[in-house]
């Protein structure tokens, strides 16, 4: 299968992240190169021009008497006529071509505009999933977690800028303060692309938008090209409305507050127990069961895959990965901001090959959930990388997916964790306030449509946090309704409530 090299594929992948690093050092090894060429230039000047210099310093205060000797005239006319058209060639000649299209040529091959802008946005979504503030965020410190790194001028300044953009001012003035905090009076950053007046420009218009009309003035103050038409360009920021923004992510607060280390599930008072009761297998090696809500049932089962599986599944899926999709009823699949992971479906061929660590697995699933679980049913891998989540969304296609007539909706889902999440990524249950972090081995299942009737359950929607650390790796299985005819037969077909 193709690997799509799209903006989220770089995002995500370890790898595609590790093959910029290398790249990186061969960009960095390659200016090195052209400096050591600059340098080999300018070594070869010093030299002519110390070695140039020679004649005057000699004829220095006796300029006649030097000119009188032949062999002081001759040199002087032969040099004059001579040397300096070298020269002219010289400083002509351009230096570290080679290097300059070694980087031309690499330039397509590093991250595109839509790569950063992803990347962005991703910063955008975990700092405000998370709550940080664009001061500790610049400071690595997210989540109640300080990390060693911290952010540059140039980082600030492309957050502060999407921000701005997406009408958040009040973040936007502090992501543009703390860039204006760095000390920007050399012209690196203007080499760089950070122009101190496009800064001050910003800063200034979001502290005017923001009512903090003397903190602007004193923004624009400080710029030579900008004091003297202060007034006016106060004047102009706060006539000027920007169009309404366009593709904010909507992250809701109680999705927000829920993905927060500082969120704590509200204490079960239900058990844990060792479930040996749905299938006959069960009796043999009951699983350890946790119920996690039972209305909607929601139940957590443990060590039910183990490590060596779940390493085999992550390998089949890794070189297989592509962006995912939501399904939307007016437009089908559509890439969309609300889901970033990437993945890949399990078909037939492979859940039954017995090379592949899926081939027990509907057995396994049958086992657990005691549904009827086939080919008809859906299997997808997903692996969540820096920033990726999925927004509140429920599993149940309310009628509207091409195959609902020969399969029915998703009567439920199994979520398999694949790996342990070392920051964010849990699934969060945003009407019933419960979060399962994603912990290797583990598998959630819960019901999406009502037991009696099949109604659609509407707090069974759910949400994968933000990733900030590390990835995620799950595998989902959506299993059908329409399979489960014999073994739920109160279902009655047409009976569901349309809540759309
Ligand atoms: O990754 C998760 O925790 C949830 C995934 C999910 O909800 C889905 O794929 O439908
Ligand atoms: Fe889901």
């Amino acid at each position: 299968q193709h690997v799509d090299n799209s903006p989220k594929e770089l995002l995500i992948s370890h790898e595609a992240k590790t093959d910029l690093m290398k790249l990186d050092k061969v960009l960095i090894e390659n200016l090195q190169e052209y400096l050591n060429k600059l340098e080999e230039k300018i070594t070869k000047l010093r030299k002519i021009v110390d070695e140039i210099r020679q004649p005057l310093e000699t004829a220095k205060g006796v300029e006649e008497e030097y000119l009188s000797n032949p062999l002081n005239s001759f040199p002087l006319i032969r040099h004059m006529h001579q040397d300096w058209k070298y020269l002219k060639d010289f400083m002509q000649k351009p230096v570290g071509e080679e290097q300059i299209n070694f980087l031309k040529e690499t330039l397509p091959e590093l991250p595109m505009k839509s790569d950063g802008d992803e990347a962005t946005q991703a910063m955008f979504r975990m700092a405000r999933t998370y709550n940080a503030t664009p001061w500790d965020m610049a400071h690595g410190f997210i989540d109640g977690i300080q990390y060693r790194n911290s952010l540059t001028a140039l980082d600030c300044f492309e957050i502060g800028k999407l921000y701005l953009k997406w009408g958040f001012i009040n973040e936007a003035s502090q992501w543009l303060y703390i860039t204006s905090m760095f000390n920007l009076d050399s012209n690196l950053f203007q080499t760089l692309g950070l122009d101190p007046k496009d800064l001050a420009l910003m800063l200034a218009r979001s502290l005017a938008v923001l009512g903090q009309d003397n903190e602007a003035l004193k923004v624009l103050e400080k710029h030579p090209d900008l004091a003297e038409n202060q007034t006016s360009l106060l004047a102009l920021f706060k006539a000027y409305s920007s169009d309404p923004p366009k593709g904010i992510p909507h992250l809701p607060e109680e999705y927000s507050k829920l993905c927060q280390s500082s969120h704590v599930s509200s204490p079960s008072r239900l058990h844990c127990r060792y479930n040996h009761t749905t299938s006959p297998f069960l009796i043999l090696a009951p699983l350890k069961m946790e119920e996690i809500s039972l209305d909607p049932y929601i139940t957590v089962y443990h060590d039910v895959i183990s490590v060596k599986k779940t390493e085999e599944i992550i390998r089949f899926a890794e070189p297989r990965l592509n962006p995912t999709y939501i399904f939307s009823p007016e437009e089908g699949q559509v890439k969309h901001p609300a889901r970033t992971a990437l993945g890949t479906w399990v078909h037939e061929e492979d859940m039954n090959s017995t090379d592949l660590p899926f081939h027990n697995l509907y057995d396994k699933i049958r086992d657990i959930t005691g549904l009827n679980v086939d080919d008809s049913d859906e299997i997808q891998l997903l692996k969540y990388g820096f920033g990726a989540h999925y927004c509140p969304h429920h599993d149940y296609f309310n009628g509207s997916a091409p195959d609902i007539e020969s399969h029915g909706d998703r009567i439920a889902t199994a979520l398999f964790y694949l790996n342990d999440a070392p920051h964010g990524g849990a699934t969060a249950f945003t009407d019933l306030n419960i979060k399962v972090p994603a912990e290797r081995g583990k598998v959630l299942f819960w019901y999406n449509l009502r037991g009696e009737t099949h109604d659609f359950d509407f707090p069974t929607t759910h949400a994968a946090c933000p990733v900030f650390q590390g990835f995620k790796f799950v595998m989902t299985v959506w299993i059908r309704e329409l399979n489960q005819m014999f073994i739920q037969p109160a279902y009655r077909e047409g009976s569901r409530t349309y809540f759309f």
